[in-house]
């Protein structure tokens, strides 16, 4: 299948400085690709190549198969959905507005955008009365949803998120985390990511390239990572835990039985790591949890459950 991000043999210069050097990666339809690296590594460079925020100094980019040096590169940054750290949403424009704003530049018609609006808040599982608030009335963790909402408002098959969780604290970047690989699932749209956060990284990606130093020093799927023969790799992914980490790449879903919790179990969503799950068991001092959304009871987890989903290696 064609690559729908392509970079050969990229460079940055930044003044005398790399800040990428030889860079050669291919994103393939529908990968959840996520850059991860020491800070300066070159993780946002890259990732702001594919919207012509950073211009190569050597080599090509393509999306889609075209090389985006010869293209308008408005027109390209409407073709991609961008979500940052910072949110950056418009404080003089209601929720509804923002989220508008790319449909509106892009010249859909108002029915299709007034549409729009409710059906990417249920995406997001926001409140439909969000739509005519201002952004300084909404939570830290609403207005993250609402800039993800604005991010996929005109349906691009791509999506760049630097840091989208960056300013969001664990428990709501846990769920936030959840909601991205739900909408993912859902979508099935090409998603690059770039976090510092390894954890967040390895639970996120059906790729995770490593970065150091402006350079590509692994690529691959998350478990092969974690036993990665490069000792910068392991440690960075793999800390001095990898059987905790492994946890966190399996879901809920995944490790489930049929079987009905007792009354009162705590309930995670199915969507949600084994990870979450071992956390949440720890901080209620349940043993099993109820398996559920949106209102409906799936399954329970128990922990015995939990441990024989998760594949250890054999003791050397
Ligand atoms: N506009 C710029 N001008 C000069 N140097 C820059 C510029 N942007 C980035 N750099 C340098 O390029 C290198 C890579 O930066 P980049 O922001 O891509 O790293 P990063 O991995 O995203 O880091 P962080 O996790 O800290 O955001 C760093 O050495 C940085 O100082």
């Amino acid at each position: 299948m064609a690559a729908v991000i392509a970079f050969e043999d990229v460079s940055v210069a930044y003044g005398g400085r790399d800040g990428l050097r030889d860079v050669t990666l291919e994103v393939a339809a529908g990968e959840l690709c996520v850059l991860v690296g020491p800070s300066g590594a070159g993780k946002s460079t890259l990732l702001r190549l594919v919207n012509r925020l950073v211009a190569p100094s050597a080599g090509v980019v393509r999306v889609r198969g075209e090389d985006i040096a010869r293209n308008d590169p408005i027109r390209l940054r409407r073709s991609i959905g961008y979500a940052i750290q910072s949110v950056g949403l418009f404080p003089h424009r209601t929720v509804g507005e923002n989220i508008a704003t790319v449909p509106r530049l892009l010249g859909w018609p108002e029915p299709r955008i007034a549409a729009r609006i409710p059906e990417l808040l249920a995406l997001l599982r926001l409140d439909a009365d969000l739509a005519a608030r201002y952004p300084h009335t909404l939570s830290g963790g609403q207005a993250q949803r609402v800039g993800l909402a604005r991010a996929l408002a005109a349906d691009p098959d791509l999506l760049l998120m630097d840091e989208p969780f960056g300013a969001a604290d664990p428990i709501l970047r846990r769920a936030l985390r959840a909601e991205l690989r739900r909408i993912h699932a859902v979508t099935g749209k090409t998603i690059l990511l770039v976090t510092h956060d390894a954890e967040e990284a390895l639970e996120l990606a059906t790729r995770v390239v490593v970065l150091r130093d402006g350079r590509v020093l692994a690529a691959g799927a998350p478990l092969e990572l974690i036993r990665a023969a490069d000792p910068f790799v392991r440690d960075l992914l793999g800390g001095d835990a990898p059987a905790l980490r492994r946890l966190g790449l399996v879901t809920v879903a995944a490790a489930m039985a049929a079987t009905a919790a007792p009354a009162g179990a705590p309930v995670i969503a199915p969507g949600a790591s084994l990870s979450d799950a071992l956390s949440l068991m720890l901080e209620t001092r349940a043993e099993v949890l109820a398996v559920g959304e949106d209102g409906r009871t799936l399954g329970s987890l128990g922990l015995p459950g939990l441990l024989r989903a998760v594949p250890m290696p054999a003791p050397a």
